[in-house]
């Protein structure tokens, strides 16, 4: 495959329900290495948008294209570029982390090197105490960082997150965004769904505001220049209270 401009790119994306369109000829690019964070209100049409990267919902109109790989016409081939890590992470209770590391692995035909999963599970810094233990006794936020580090030995270069921070504590959301900015070092593509308007302004590289389905406003930090919080906030109310 050639090296496509974007990770992940939604182009003229419509998607109706009983004929209203949730998602409204909906643009959103997001370039390897980048943080996107899509914040709107309730029922903007976020969860339909991460539906259609993961090829769940089919557009009526529009392109939806993963590493350059249309979804509708090769949904598995999109799908195997993507890691997809959802607000209440689905893993095995019984098992411990690196038992369920290996068990999804090997679920996706991709059983692991010698040594990957101990790599992943260093990188997103689960204490190495916990990792023989079961999910079971795991916090949210331990458990997300084993969907990561999932990611991580599957080295897909694009990793979607359904409401990240919500319900973690302000260390576990701060290990949360080193461990962002590490793949984001790496060149994987991140996009992530939110209502956590701060956590999204210090985390990503991009925010878009989703209303009705569009893309209402996009702004971008500029390096060590971060959003003007202020300015966001005024602009996500007014998502919210159209939503
Ligand atoms: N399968 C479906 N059938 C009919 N309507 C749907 C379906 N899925 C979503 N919708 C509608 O589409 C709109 C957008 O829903 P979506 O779940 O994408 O919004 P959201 O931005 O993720 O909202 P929230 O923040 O509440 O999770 C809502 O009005 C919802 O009722």
């Amino acid at each position: 495959m050639n090296h496509p401009t974007f990770a992940l790119e939604a182009a003229g994306v419509t998607v109706a329900y009983r004929s209203s369109p949730v998602l409204d000829e909906l643009r959103i690019r997001v370039r390897p290495g980048e943080i996107y964070a899509l914040l709107g209100g309730n029922g903007a049409g976020k969860s339909t948008t991460l539906n259609t990267f993961l090829g769940f919902t089919r557009p009526s109109a529009g392109t939806v294209r993963v590493c350059g790989i249309d979804v509708a016409a090769d949904p598995r081939a999109a799908r195997a570029q993507l890691a997809y890590v959802p607000e209440n992470v689905a893993l095995y209770e019984h098992l411990d982390a690196h038992e369920n590391i290996e068990y999804f692995l090997r679920l996706a035909g991709t059983p692991p090197t010698p040594g990957a999963i101990e790599t992943a599970l260093d990188a997103v810094r689960l204490e190495r105490a916990a990792w023989r233990r079961r999910l079971g006794g795991y916090s949210k936020g331990m458990r997300q960082k084993v969907a990561i580090a999932l990611a991580l030995a599957r080295a897909v270069p694009v990793l979607l997150l359904d409401e990240p921070t919500s319900g973690l504590d302000p260390q576990a959301s701060s290990e949360f965004n080193a461990l962002l900015h590490t793949l984001r070092a790496r060149g994987t593509a991140v996009f992530m769904v939110t209502h956590d308007l701060l956590g999204a302004a210090e985390v990503a590289d991009r925010i878009g505001f989703l209303e009705r389905g569009r893309i209402v406003h996009e702004c971008a930090a500029h390096g060590a220049e971060r959003f003007d919080v202020r300015d966001l906030y005024r602009r996500y109310a007014g998502t919210r209270e159209a939503a």
